[in-house]
């Protein structure tokens, strides 16, 4: 079986009927999708938050219910993949630029799964650049500043054009050495007045859940 298919079935089973489920975005994320829209199509009853607008067509198209975000307080378990994670569940997301709307669903679910190929595993979060969702008014003073923590900051593009996310604001991926306090960095590009949210998910994940290389499956809680 296809590992993002292995890992993204073996974290459905933390869902339980009755459930408010938070849907990742990504292409693992995917696999769990396909397989929630099969359990709710043979009776589970559980309601759905998309974590993006293209998460919210692939729920709509299979049928799983959904809940508006503004009628939401607590989900109970949420699936979503990542783009690096270490030891500690420290999280590098938004590779597809739904980090903030992932981070506001994360802040609210009781048990965070994060699904990812093994591969995607370090020591020290960094070789992935940290995407981070920036306002468009002013982005090259905000781009300045994030420089300034030590980072080489770029403008995404899509098809030529600056990428604009979900909330119709621009991401920079930026490229740090090594995080070694994730914590704190975390913090300092918030405090950014430009920045709108960051792709380091410190302390939230519950548990990772990655494919051993062989078929089986290895599990960070
Ligand atoms: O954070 C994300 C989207 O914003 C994704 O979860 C992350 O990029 C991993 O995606 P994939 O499973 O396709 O590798």
């Amino acid at each position: 079986m296809n590992p993002k298919q292995l890992v993204g079935e073996k974290a459905t089973e933390h869902i339980k009927e009755g459930m408010i489920v938070g849907l990742g975005t990504g292409s693992t994320a995917y696999f769990a999708i396909m397989k929630i829209g099969e359990m709710v199509k043979n009776g589970l009853n559980i309601k759905g938050v998309p974590t993006s607008k293209a998460t919210e067509e692939l729920a709509l198209s299979l049928n799983i219910p959904l809940l508006n975000i503004s009628e939401v307080k607590k989900i109970d378990v949420t699936i979503d993949g990542a783009d690096e994670y270490d030891s500690h569940k420290n999280l590098i997301k938004g590779g597809g630029g739904a980090l903030l709307r992932e981070k506001i669903i994360a802040s609210i679910t009781r048990f965070y799964v994060i699904i990812a190929d093994k591969a995607k595993g370090c020591d020290i979060l960094g070789d992935f650049a940290v995407p981070v969702e920036i306002t468009p008014f002013a982005k090259e003073i905000t781009i300045n500043q994030l420089k300034a923590l030590g980072c080489e900051p770029k403008f995404r593009e899509k098809d030529g054009k600056l990428f604009i996310t979900d909330n119709q604001n621009y991401i920079t991926d930026c490229k740090f050495k090594e995080i070694k306090n994730p914590k704190e960095l975390e913090a300092k590009m918030n405090a950014i007045p430009g920045v709108v949210e960051n792709g380091l998910f410190v302390g939230m994940a519950n548990l990772i859940i990655s494919e051993d290389g062989e078929g089986g499956i290895l599990q960070i809680d």
